[in-house]
């Protein structure tokens, strides 16, 4: 053979090899994966060879960001992550789909997203792309490491954005805004672009906090990186790679918290007035604090549910791992489309699009009715965001800063269009006018909104919350009715057996003194819930757990203390309502007084009262005698002469009073609807 013959065979070869290796990488394995998941259940859009389903995933990009969205509405998946939400609906929640020739699940379904992200055993690890612009310049940090390296750079970061590091970071939080805040004096009227301020606002927020009194060195740094941020969302948008990418550091990530304003604000101009205060008036000051807070959570959490600033997390597969059902092979990624999750009608149900922040009153755990992966736009599991609090506690510091001293409508100039760049963001930005008129209305509307929310809080969701803890441990009763609890049931109950004597001599008097207990414990048992208004009372009649109530001394189960009653506001605390050493030591003299010697010491007064009455009675025989009577006088008689000894005709004028304060406070409690007996 000649030399030309052999290196002809050593090109043809090589080429060969080349083929072989580029359909194997490019076919092959596509077509393997693709097939081993299609038997699994799970389907998509079929891949394309090389592109994967680039071409597609542009399209839908193209179209979905050529204009702005129609109206305000909040849905804003069909934009934001158009061919998700297209795929979502055509293949189910979870599907196949491909970045050119790398295979993506993409998983919504809350059950599998939780034991994806709570795994903490490497098996779901970060994705990496090394390759990347911001991986070559930020290199690998928090965000990106894995395993040792990451723990420990995790420990540090916990500890600088947790307890007092985070608060000694709200000084330079709070001289930011002011910043800001100064800047816009005097500009009353006026239109605001409010994204870039804000952006601004963030830029010295971090210089200040992470550069500390080097902060003009912070700004510079903190500018060039937001330069190369618009850089690599210009790239990105040529490059066809769909979904989300937030995987460079979090100094990009800051920006959410802009983002949180984007809805925020857009709804000022709606009903989601805030509130202003007036300078002068200190303690109005602190209450608008405080209520600022209170509603701030509500709206920042439905801002975050609506316009989750990272649309989405990654994932890749280490090795061959089970997943739910499915068994998933190495290297395939996984996408979690956290604002599809946001917006899933089954999850939030039919007002899932609506700008609802009454949805958090209750808190997170409520407004998901349990489901920890239906609110995770801070992820969640080991790997969630370490900035979380940080990024919270200064959105609302800025913003009830800014809102104590304006009042903002959104410009009709405004263009509704969020656009995703690693974070979600308003592609023409955001608006505003600044406006001080309105102020007291606002703080108006929002004092009475707070005040609403406390009401429903304490006789709707309390009551709802206890009723629930109860019936899951097996404990029924009648239901709560707002506000009245159970008391116009017990009235009627009460009002029906008491209208009338009974029918017969019977001791059976339980259906009459406590009718509606009575008929409860046939109902629900012996041991049932029941409403006092809004207070709970349980109603317990077994005898193993009513040993356990009374013997117990260590104070688990004190009395009931009214300090509000009639009664008690007159008498104040005796032996029978005091607790503890108070009690101990008023019990002890009582003992005393009613035992042995003592006792026997009252004999002759017992005596002489019971002989008063029978003096009384001489001569009466055949008459009739109403006895109960006679036997309370006798009661105080004898009370008047132990208690008071010789003084007693000044102890039954005590007494007297208190029996007629007693009779008047019995027909009070009959015309109050209180059920039970006090
Ligand atoms: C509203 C604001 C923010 C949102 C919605 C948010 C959301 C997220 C999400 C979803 C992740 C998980 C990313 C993934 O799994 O790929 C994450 C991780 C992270 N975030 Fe944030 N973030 C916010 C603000 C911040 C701030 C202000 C900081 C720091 C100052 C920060 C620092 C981090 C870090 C370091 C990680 C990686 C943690 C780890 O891997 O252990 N974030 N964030």
């Amino acid at each position: 053979m000649d030399s030309t013959a052999k290196l002809l065979i050593f090109l043809a070869s090589s080429l060969t090899l080349f083929l072989l290796k580029f359909l194997h990488k490019y076919w092959w394995i596509p077509f393997k994966i693709q097939r081993a998941l299609s038997l699994q259940g799970i389907k998509g859009p079929p891949y394309e060879f090389i592109h994967g389903n680039n071409k597609a995933s542009t399209r839908f990009r193209y179209e979905a960001l050529s204009k702005p969205m129609a109206s305000l509405t909040h849905d804003i998946v069909p934009r934001v992550i158009p061919q998700i939400h297209s795929w979502i609906n055509t293949y189910g929640k979870n599907y196949l789909t491909w970045e050119g020739n790398r295979a993506q699940l993409v998983i919504s379904e809350p059950e599998l997203i939780k034991e994806i992200l709570k795994t903490n055993d490497g098996s779901f690890p970060k994705r990496k792309d090394d390759s990347s612009i911001i991986h070559k310049i930020v290199g690998e940090g928090l965000v990106t490491s894995e395993g040792a390296k990451w723990a420990k750079q995790r420990k540090l970061a916990n500890h600088a954005f947790h307890g007092e590091s985070l608060k000694n970071m709200n000084p330079a939080v709070i001289a930011s805004v002011e910043t800001m805040l100064e800047k816009w004096k005097g500009r009353e009227g006026e239109e605001i672009e409010v994204f870039n301020e804000f952006r601004l606002l963030t830029s010295e927020v971090i210089s200040r906090t992470a550069f500390g009194s080097n902060y003009l060195e912070g700004k510079k740094i903190f500018d060039m990186l937001t330069k190369l941020a618009i850089l690599v969302s210009r790239n990105y948008f040529k490059t066809p790679i769909p979904g989300i990418r937030c995987s460079w550091a979090r100094l990009g990530q800051i920006k959410h918290d802009i983002y949180i304003l984007y809805v925020f604000q857009a709804h000022l101009h709606l009903k989601y007035e805030f509130k202003i205060l007036l300078k002068h008036t200190h303690i109005y000051k602190r209450l608008l604090f405080i209520e600022n807070f209170y509603i701030m959570n509500m709206v920042v959490n439905e801002t975050l549910r609506l316009y989750s600033p990272v649309a989405a997390v990654i994932r890749k597969i280490k090795k061959e791992v089970r997943l739910g059902k499915l068994v998933l092979p190495a290297n395939l990624e996984i996408l979690i489309p956290i604002i599809a999750l946001h917006h899933d009608p089954q999850l939030w149900g039919d007002d899932v699009h609506l700008f609802k922040p009454e949805r958090f009153v209750e808190g997170i755990a409520s407004a998901t009715k349990y489901n920890s992966a239906a609110f995770i736009p801070f992820s969640m599991g080991p790997r969630s965001c370490v900035g979380m609090s940080f990024a919270t506690t200064e959105t609302k510091v800025a913003l009830s800063m800014i809102l104590q001293r304006y009042a903002f409508t959104l410009s009709p100039t405004y263009v509704h269009a969020p656009f995703p760049v690693i974070t979600l963001q308003p592609q023409h930005g955001i608006q505003m006018k600044m406006d001080s008129t309105a102020k007291l209305l606002i703080f108006l509307a929002s004092s009475l909104t707070l005040f609403l929310l406390k009401f429903l809080h304490k006789y709707w969701w309390i009551p709802f919350k206890i009723q629930r803890a109860l019936s899951l441990q097996g404990i029924k009763g009648p239901p709560y009715e707002f506000i009245h609890g159970n008391n116009k049931s017990s009235t009627r109950f009460r009002y029906e057996a008491l209208r009338k004597p009974m029918a017969s001599l019977t001791h059976d008097i339980v259906p009459r003194v406590i009718p509606q207990i009575h008929s409860w414990i046939n109902t629900y048992g012996k041991n049932y819930l029941r409403w006092e208004g809004n207070r709970a009372q349980l109603v317990i009649s077994e005898p193993e757990l009513i040993k356990e109530i009374l013997k117990t001394n260590d104070g688990s189960f004190p009395k009931r203390k009214n300090d509000s009653s009639i009664i008690n506001k007159i008498v104040g605390e005796g032996l029978a309502t005091s607790e503890g050493a108070k009690w101990a030591k008023q019990r002890k003299l009582a003992n005393h007084a009613f035992h042995g010697e003592s006792l026997k010491n009252m004999n002759p007064a017992v005596i002489a009262s019971v002989e008063t009455m029978l003096e009384k009675w001489n001569g009466r025989e055949g008459e009739e005698i109403e006895v109960f009577n006679e036997f309370r006088l006798l009661t105080s008689e004898v009370i008047s002469r132990t208690a008071f000894g010789s003084n007693y005709l000044e102890g039954k004028k005590i007494f007297d009073m208190l029996t007629k304060l007693a009779i008047l406070v019995s027909r009070n409690h009959f015309k109050t609807p209180i059920p039970g007996i006090r």
